[in-house]
């Protein structure tokens, strides 16, 4: 028993306004909810995606990730108890915020709250419309997206994210970054997208190093390029990524971790084979300016 999908990620942020101007109209998400301290963004047919709510971290505050049932539920809580730990089975009002019919939360190894949940809102009678004009992003099975977080201890995080929510392993990459800095990035699914979550033994004050979400149109991605380029705010020009070949470019967000906008991302396959490399892309994707 896994999880099968990331189903929204939350942030604390100290500008809540700079990031309900940042995801409409640089990312194209919908706005869903808000006040001067919160905000919702959609990205599908689903009542909600993305969550910020005030706070002087600017970093994750939550990961979401969904099954399918009930059931599900119960089995994963089982067995992360049986890990040694502590899960919280969340009650009615918290299930009623994140509009799901059953959670369950915990912290994995670096204090970041995982919630599990199954039942999410579907607002079909409410169509995903992005303020501007991205024609759909590429989630469903495959989720919303993805996201990279910087860890101390790349042992712990892999028992708690493989063992504990049952991701597997798609490949690693030996990344020399600028400065002759080395890291190694474990990347893992738990659908057909090749990473839902990658985790990464690098010294960063944040655990978020970026999150990623997809578009099923290359020309959205170029189009968002363009914005980020005009206010000079790309971290890493558009290139192709050697392990899931997903054509993208990164940028910042107000919180200074990064986004990643792409598109062509291939699955993972029945019969996947982890392999290694030594670069995080064929071409492209290198830093800009400070960044
Ligand atoms: C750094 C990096 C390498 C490969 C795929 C990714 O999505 C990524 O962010
Ligand atoms: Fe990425």
């Amino acid at each position: 028993m896994s999880v099968q999908r990331l189903g929204y990620m939350g942030f604390e942020v100290s500008d809540v306004q700079a990031w309900r101007s940042f995801t409409t109209e640089k990312l194209g998400a919908m706005e869903a909810a808000g006040d001067d301290n919160s905000a919702r963004f959609r990205t599908d047919s689903r009542s909600w995606r993305l969550s910020v709510e005030k706070g002087a971290s600017d970093d994750i505050s939550f990961a979401g990730f969904e099954v399918d049932n009930a059931e599900a539920l119960h089995a994963i809580g089982e067995r992360l108890e049986s890990q040694g730990i502590k899960v919280t089975a969340e009650g009615s009002e918290l299930a009623a915020d994140r509009g799901v019919l059953g959670l369950i939360s915990c912290s994995d190894p670096m204090g970041t709250r995982v919630e599990i949940y199954y039942g999410a809102t579907e607002l079909f009678e409410e169509p995903f419309v992005s303020p501007t004009g991205v024609g759909s992003f590429l989630t469903g099975d495959q989720g919303l997206g993805h996201y990279v977080m910087a860890v101390p201890d790349i042992d712990a995080a892999m028992e708690f994210y493989v063992e504990g929510l049952g991701l597997h392993l798609s490949d690693i990459i030996d990344w020399t970054l600028p400065g002759d800095v080395k890291a190694k990035l474990h990347f893992l699914h738990c659908n057909g997208r090749h990473h839902s979550l990658a985790i990464v033994g690098l010294p960063q004050t944040k655990k978020l190093h970026h999150f990623m979400l997809e578009l099923e149109r290359m020309d959205d991605v170029g189009f968002a390029y363009d914005k980020f380029d005009a206010d000079q705010s790309v971290v890493m020009t558009l290139g192709r990524h050697t392990n899931d070949h997903m054509l993208s470019f990164y940028g910042a967000t107000p919180s200074g971790f990064a986004v990643e906008y792409g598109w062509g991302a291939r699955q993972v396959e029945p019969g996947w084979s982890v392999v290694r490399y030594d670069k995080i892309s064929m071409w492209g994707h290198k830093f800009v300016g400070s960044h």
